[in-house]
């Protein structure tokens, strides 16, 4: 089970407590996955996962709905419901093209098929805060347990951010325009929804959207990858943690079933089919409504016999913008003003963290 001699391996790139630059080399996952070898670093406590319990609903929020003035307020009110229940959501009726969507799953698939020289030789990695590139995430120390994942990860949005900087793959060839397609018609989803949810927690309905520019706002695109694992019940597909973002936009493929949520302590598998997209609520949006709505805590299971993949949109306030609270005439705040480059610097620094705490730096003591 230990023999990892003829495999390849990413560097992963830090900063260790002394601001000293350190590299360590951990298995690619999806070779480990092709000759069914788990290193006994990946391997974590048993992940106990609960059924939906009763009286909860998961229903979808349908966009259409949303667009259509009498149908609006029912919407609203579902989506207030749901979003505090959950701390996330399906939409429906969105209007994105499903080719749209179909072309970035392909993209993906032909990334993750090229071989590992090719994969690398595709795209850059660098040391940066939010590790883009062709690697991993979050691995700051030799012994730390490790997430069955590997993981591409790129920025979209603002236009020129990673001028001079080998970011996207160039193989396959379409790659980023099948990617800047999709981000773009998510963005307008995105926008849209940042005004619902402000509606629907009765605040200003530009309350949020506000801080999004389109000229200036970030996306940040995360591609995981989560090869099918001879051990899911002794493994993470990602560990527990709160999204960096105000918004994060889901897609899925592969399989379901891998992305779970932490919901009165307790670990649940979210009803989430392929064909749909889920949005969570990020760390930012906790800050900007004063707590009325919070990020979710969630995480990722591995499947046996199953590769799945997922791709993840951050949408963000640009670096050097300051977010806070609601201004509501509300004298008790929950969160102080932060400026959004400073939180995802400590964001970084501290993850992954057992329990929610990269919000405690936002939080009034
Ligand atoms: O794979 C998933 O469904 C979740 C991934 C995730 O939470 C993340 O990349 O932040
Ligand atoms: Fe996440």
């Amino acid at each position: 089970m230990e023999n990892t001699s003829n495999i390849n391996y990413h560097e992963s790139k830090f900063m260790d407590q002394n601001g000293t630059a350190q590299t360590i080399k951990v298995p690619v996952v999806q070779e480990l996955a092709r000759l069914n070898n788990l290193p006994s670093i990946f391997i974590h406590k048993p992940a106990q996962t609960h059924p939906i319990p009763p009286n909860t609903s998961f229903e979808p929020i349908d966009m259409a709905q949303l667009r259509d003035n009498t149908g609006r307020v029912i919407e609203l009110e579902k989506l207030a419901r749901v979003s505090r229940e959950w701390g996330m959501f399906i939409i429906e009726n969105h209007g994105l093209d499903p080719w749209v969507v179909d072309d970035v799953k392909k993209v993906v698939k032909g990334f993750f098929e090229l071989p590992f020289e090719e994969k690398k030789s595709s795209v850059g990695t660098y040391m940066s805060t939010d590790n883009l590139g062709y690697g991993r995430s979050f691995v700051k120390s030799a012994d730390q347990r490790l997430d069955w994942i590997d993981r591409l990860a790129m920025k979209a949005a603002p236009k020129g951010s990673t001028d001079g900087l080998w970011v996207w793959p160039n193989n396959p060839a379409n790659f980023r325009p099948v990617m800047e397609r999709y981000v773009k018609a998510a963005r307008e989803i995105m926008d849209e929804l940042l005004q619902a949810l402000a509606e629907a927690i009765s605040l200003d309905k530009r309350e949020f959207l506000q801080y999004f520019d389109p000229e200036t706002s970030e996306i940040n695109v995360r591609v995981n990858y989560y090869p099918s694992c001879p051990r899911p019940d002794l493994t993470m597909g990602i560990s527990p943690h709160s999204d960096g973002s105000t918004l994060s936009f889901l897609m899925q493929f592969g399989s379901s079933n891998g992305l779970q949520v932490c919901k009165d302590n307790q670990w649940i598998t979210v009803p989430w089919p392929c064909n749909k997209l889920v949005v969570n609520l990020g760390d930012f949006i906790e800050i900007m409504s004063n707590g009325r709505l919070k990020s979710t805590w969630h995480r990722a299971a591995t499947q046996s016999d199953m590769d799945r993949y997922s791709i993840i949109l951050f949408y963000n306030p640009p670096t050097r913008m300051e977010i806070g609270p609601v201004e509501d005439g509300e004298p008790i705040k929950e969160y102080k003003k932060v400026v959004v480059g400073e939180y995802m610097k400590h964001y970084y620094k501290v993850s992954p963290t057992a329990t929610k705490e990269a919000i405690m730096f936002a939080k009034v003591s």
